[in-house]
C-alpha cells in the first residue's frame, strides 16, 4: 500500500470530493480519507433528503392554488410514501454509488477517522482500531465540514434533541414537533413537517430568517401561521426536558410550556474540527479554519481548508465552488505553474465576498444573492433599493390565484450595477441565477434593459423592477 500521495484530502463530503476530482485532473495522485459515508452531510442528512421532505408539500400547495387542479387534489399527504422517497433519495445511507464515482474519477479511498501528525502527515485510523500513516508530497486538504450546535439550554443535552441528522432522517412524523432555531434548518423543517401532519412549534429567539431581507422571513412566518404552525418569535427556551411518557416540555422566557413529542435543534453549525490533530501544527481543535481566497491556511503553505470547515459560506454550492478553485490551485502549485489570484481569478473563491446564491426551500420559496439592502448600507456603498410586488407580473395571474411576492433590487448607484437581489414566492428558486449572473458580470444596468424576459413568466419582474428603477432617457437636441 502507498504511503505517499501528491495530495491528501480529509473528508469526502461534496466538498472533498471535488477537490480531489480536480486535483486527480491537474495530473496528481490523490488519497481521500472518510470516516462514515461518501458523500458526506448533503447527500444523507441535509441538502437532500431535506428537500425530498419538502417536495410533495410543495407540489400540494401548487395543486391548490390553481383552479381545476385544486379540486382534483382533494386528500392529505401521504407521509408514508414521502418518508420512502426520501429514503430512495439518501441512496438508504448506502454510499456504493459515490464510491464507484470516486473510483471512476481515479481518486483513491481510505475508510477511517483522519488526524494530522503535524507538516504534511496524517494518521488513519480504521474501524477496528488499525493506523496507517500517510504522508503528502504536496498538500493536504482539510473538507471535515461542520455539525449541528447544542445550544446551552438547561435540560437540552439531558432530552435526546433532534438535530439536522434525525429530523432529516425521523422515521415516522411525530404528532407534535417542536423546533428551537428560526434559522435555514428550522424553517424548511417546519415547513416540511407541518405538511407531512405534524403539529409545527417553530420558537425563533429573533424573527425567522434572520440576515436576510425582513421581507422573507415574515412571509415565511405568515404562511407557516396560515398552514396551522404556531409560530413564536422573539422568544427564548430556557429548559427543556424528556418527561416519564416520552414526550417533552420546553418551557419558555415568561413560563409559558410547549408539549411535543419531539424537539429539534436547529440552532447554527459548529466546525468539524475537535479531533483532527490541528494541535500538532500549532492550531487550535474546535475552531473553523481561516483561509485566504485560495483555501490555503494563513501561515501553513502546504495545508487547504475547504467548504464548511472555514465557516465562509455553509452551502454546498458554495463549498464545490472553492472545492473547484482548491484543487485546481493544488495542482498549479505542484508543477509549479503560474497562480491566478486577482479577484475573479480562476484560482481564487472571490464569489464568497460577493456572491452567495441562497435558495431557502420554504413555503414562499426565498431565493436571495449578494447584499441585503442593510448590508448594502452597513458596508459604506451608495445605494438604491427598489421592490417590486410579484403579484402584478402577468404570469402570477396564470401561476395560480393570489399569488403573492416580493422582489427586490439592491443597486450601487455609483457603479450603476446590481449588487443585491431577493425574491420571495411560489416556485421563484430557477429566478435566482439570472441575478447571480447580474451580480457576478457586473452587467450595467443600462444594458440590463436589453435582457428581455420572456412573457409570461415570473422572469418579467426584472423589467417591473427596472421600471421601478427609471429608463435611462435619450437627451432630445438642443
Ligand atoms: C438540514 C440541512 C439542509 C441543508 N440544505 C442545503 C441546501 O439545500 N443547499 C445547500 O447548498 N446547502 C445545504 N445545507 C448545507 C450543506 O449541507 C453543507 O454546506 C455541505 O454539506 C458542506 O459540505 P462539506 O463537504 O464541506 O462538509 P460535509 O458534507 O459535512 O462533509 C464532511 C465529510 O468529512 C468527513 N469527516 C469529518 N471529519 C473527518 C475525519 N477526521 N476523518 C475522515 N473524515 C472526516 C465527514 O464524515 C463528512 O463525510 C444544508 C445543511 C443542513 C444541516
Ligand atoms: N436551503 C439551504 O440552502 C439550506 C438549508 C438548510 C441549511 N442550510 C445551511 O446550513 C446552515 C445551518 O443552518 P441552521 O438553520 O442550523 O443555522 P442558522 O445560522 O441559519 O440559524 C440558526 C438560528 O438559531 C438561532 N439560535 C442560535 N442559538 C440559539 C439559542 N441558544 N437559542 C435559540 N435560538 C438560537 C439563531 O438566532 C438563528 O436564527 C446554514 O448556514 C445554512 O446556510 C442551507
Amino acid at each position: 500500500m502507498t504511503s505517499e500521495y501528491d495530495l491528501i484530502v480529509v473528508g469526502a463530503g461534496a466538498v472533498g470530493e471535488n477537490v480531489a476530482d480536480r486535483a486527480v485532473q491537474g495530473g496528481l495522485d490523490v488519497l481521500i480519507v472518510e470516516s462514515e459515508l461518501v458523500g458526506g452531510e448533503c447527500s444523507y442528512w441535509a441538502c437532500m433528503p431535506s428537500k425530498a421532505l419538502l417536495r410533495a408539500g410543495s407540489v400540494l400547495r401548487a395543486a391548490h392554488r390553481a383552479p381545476g387542479a385544486r379540486e382534483a387534489a382533494t386528500g392529505t399527504l401521504d407521509a408514508d410514501a414521502v418518508l420512502a422517497h426520501r429514503d430512495d433519495i439518501a441512496a438508504h445511507w448506502d454510499d456504493s454509488g459515490q464510491v464507484r464515482w470516486l473510483d471512476k474519477a481515479g481518486i483513491e479511498l481510505a475508510r477511517g477517522h483522519a488526524r494530522l501528525d503535524g507538516e504534511r502527515r496524517v494518521v488513519i485510523t480504521s474501524d477496528d482500531g488499525a493506523t496507517r500513516t500517510v504522508t503528502a508530497r504536496h498538500a493536504v486538504a482539510l473538507c471535515t465540514g461542520s455539525a449541528a450546535t447544542v445550544p446551552p439550554i438547561d435540560g437540552l443535552e439531558d432530552a435526546r434533541a433532534w438535530t439536522s441528522r434525525e429530523v432529516t432522517s425521523a422515521k415516522s412524523i411525530p404528532k407534535r414537533l417542536a423546533i428551537i432555531g428560526g434559522g435555514v434548518v428550522g424553517c424548511e423543517m417546519a415547513t416540511a413537517f407541518q405538511s407531512l401532519g405534524s403539529h409545527v412549534t417553530l420558537i425563533a429567539r429573533s424573527g425567522l430568517l434572520a440576515g436576510l431581507e425582513p421581507f422573507a422571513g415574515e412571509a415565511v412566518a405568515e404562511r407557516l401561521r396560515a398552514e396551522g404552525a404556531d409560530v413564536r418569535t422573539g422568544i427564548s427556551p430556557t429548559h427543556v426536558a424528556r418527561n416519564a411518557d416520552g414526550t417533552v416540555t420546553i418551557t419558555l422566557d415568561g413560563d409559558d410550556t410547549i408539549e411535543a413529542d419531539e424537539v429539534v435543534v436547529a440552532t447554527g453549525r459548529r466546525a468539524a474540527t475537535d479531533d483532527l490533530g490541528l494541535d500538532t501544527i500549532g492550531l487550535t481543535a474546535g475552531d473553523w479554519i481561516e483561509v485566504d481566497d485560495t483555501m490555503r491556511v494563513t501561515g501553513h503553505d502546504w495545508l487547504y481548508a475547504v467548504g464548511d470547515v472555514t465557516g465562509r459560506v455553509l452551502l454546498t454550492h458554495q463549498g464545490k465552488y472553492q472545492a473547484r478553485a482548491a484543487g485546481d490551485v493544488i495542482a498549479a502549485r505542484a508543477h509549479g505553474a503560474s497562480v491566478d489570484t486577482a479577484a475573479w481569478g480562476v484560482h481564487v473563491a472571490t464569489a464568497d465576498h460577493r456572491a452567495v446564491p441562497q435558495v431557502v426551500f420554504t413555503s414562499p420559496e426565498v431565493a436571495s444573492v449578494g447584499l441585503t439592502a442593510a448590508a448594502a448600507e452597513k458596508s459604506g456603498i451608495a445605494t438604491r433599493v427598489v421592490d417590486y410586488s410579484l403579484g402584478w407580473v402577468a404570469a402570477a395571474s396564470v401561476h395560480g390565484d393570489d399569488y403573492e411576492g416580493t422582489a427586490r433590487l439592491v443597486i450601487d448607484t455609483e457603479r450603476q450595477v446590481v449588487v443585491g437581489f431577493t425574491v420571495v414566492g411560489d416556485d421563484v428558486a430557477e429566478l435566482l441565477h439570472a441575478a447571480t449572473i447580474a451580480i457576478v458580470g457586473e452587467v450595467p444596468i443600462d444594458r440590463l434593459w436589453h435582457a428581455v424576459p420572456s412573457y409570461p413568466t415570473l422572469s418579467e419582474v426584472w423589467l417591473r423592477l427596472l421600471e421601478a428603477l427609471g429608463r435611462p432617457s435619450v437627451t432630445p437636441p438642443s
